[in-house]
């Protein structure tokens, strides 16, 4: 049912393209000559911390905020000039209210509902294709519901149908999840995924968080200061890092200074114990990449056990290491955690299994 509504769109996934795109505020620039192709029918997440400029992005894409260089571009289209109202793009905001007088039903249709009589569908219309989308998002036994009565993931999942209704080329999602407490979100962002994979509808999704950006997105798109570090799928993004920035948001890392023979290092300490870091290079080593055992091996560091904490699947470990005093995280997975049982004051041997080396990063 729910592929004769959308049929349009699956056969003909739309492309978005951002060329040379800066957006100042006053002297401030938000985004910074951003060139960037949305590829059709994926789900691309804009990821990076607070006040990179991902969300005026995004209502830059969308036309909420006229570029001040540059163009957006829709299926070969540049768009400037073309009011939001008439470009396609659904949204879903973090805070996106829904009108509260108005019932989960009349929310959905509200975007059928509000356009010219000529383009208007007729009611039983409106009706078949807002049910249509409520079984979608699986709310569909909850029509005459008032937003004040549901759980705010139940509303984000009426606003995506409330988005999804006009039948946009391209969906926009700002943090769609954000104000929701992790198991819900958590929940949620495998459901937007499930749905996505049903729609194949171009989709823009913008998050601070890289666990969620990593498991929903086909696509990632690192932002720094306006710009973009890094443009490629999740396992790019997270294995071949185009630098030490990417490296350091995607996860935790340990950085330690060091020389490289071959593949093998060979003297290290963790970041800024050094007075003078004249020799070697910065070396970025995940907790998980870290090894940790009771006999001392060539390489190891002594170190003593400051931290347990179990959680599932993995423990995470924090040492102090002798040499220079400094912390250094380690993630063991459940079975080594089980087999070695580290304590608390526990004296103990670690050194890196692997490792990624940026020599341009300044410590
Ligand atoms: N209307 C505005 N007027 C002035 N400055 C703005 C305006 N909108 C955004 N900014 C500034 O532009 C920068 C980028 O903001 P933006 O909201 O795009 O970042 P973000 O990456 O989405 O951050 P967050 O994850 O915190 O929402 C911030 O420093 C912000 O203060």
């Amino acid at each position: 049912m729910l592929h004769e509504t959308h049929s349009a769109d699956r056969t003909e996934a739309h492309y978005l393209e951002a060329r040379g795109v800066t957006k100042r505020f006053g002297d401030f620039t938000a985004v910074d000559d951003v060139s960037l192709a949305i590829p059709g029918g994926q789900l691309t997440a804009l990821l990076g911390p607070s006040g990179c400029g991902k969300t005026t992005l995004l209502r830059t894409l969308a036309g909420l905020e006229a570029p001040d260089q540059g163009a957006v571009v829709i299926d070969g289209q540049v768009q400037n000039g073309i009011p939001v109202t008439r470009r396609k793009v659904g949204f879903v905001f973090q805070h996106y209210a829904l009108f509260r007088h108005m019932t989960v039903f009349e929310n959905v249709a509200f975007g059928l509902r509000v356009k010219p009589k000529a383009e208007r569908p007729p009611k039983s219309e409106i009706a078949r294709r807002v049910h249509e989308l409520l079984e979608l998002v699986q709310l569909d036994n909850q029509s005459g519901k008032y937003p004040d009565q549901m759980s705010g993931g139940q509303r984000q999942r009426v606003a995506l149908a409330r988005a999804l209704i006009v039948q946009p080329k391209i969906l926009l999602l700002d943090e769609p999840f954000g104000a929701l407490d992790a198991n819900v979100r958590k929940e949620l962002r495998r459901w937007l995924r499930r749905l996505h994979d049903e729609l194949h509808i171009t989709s823009i999704l913008v998050t601070h968080d890289q666990d969620e950006a990593l498991e929903v997105a086909d696509r990632i798109v690192v932002m720094n200061q306006g710009r973009i570090e890094q443009d490629g799928s999740p396992e790019q993004v997270y294995l071949h890092p185009a630098n030490a920035f990417v490296y350091r948001f995607l996860g935790a890392v340990n950085v330690f200074h060091g020389r490289i023979e071959g593949d093998r290092l060979v003297t290290y300490a963790p970041e800024e114990s050094l007075q003078q870091p004249a020799s070697g290079v910065p070396i970025f080593v995940r907790p998980h990449e870290m090894s940790l055992s009771r006999e001392p091996k060539s390489g190891h560091l002594q170190a003593t056990v400051t931290r347990v904490g179990f959680s599932g699947a993995t423990a995470r470990i924090e040492v102090q290491l002798d040499q220079t005093g400094r912390e250094v995280e380690i993630m063991l997975p459940l079975s080594d955690y089980q087999q070695r049982r580290p304590a608390e004051g526990e004296r103990v041997f670690v050194a890196p299994t692997g490792f990624t080396e940026f020599s341009d990063y300044q410590i």
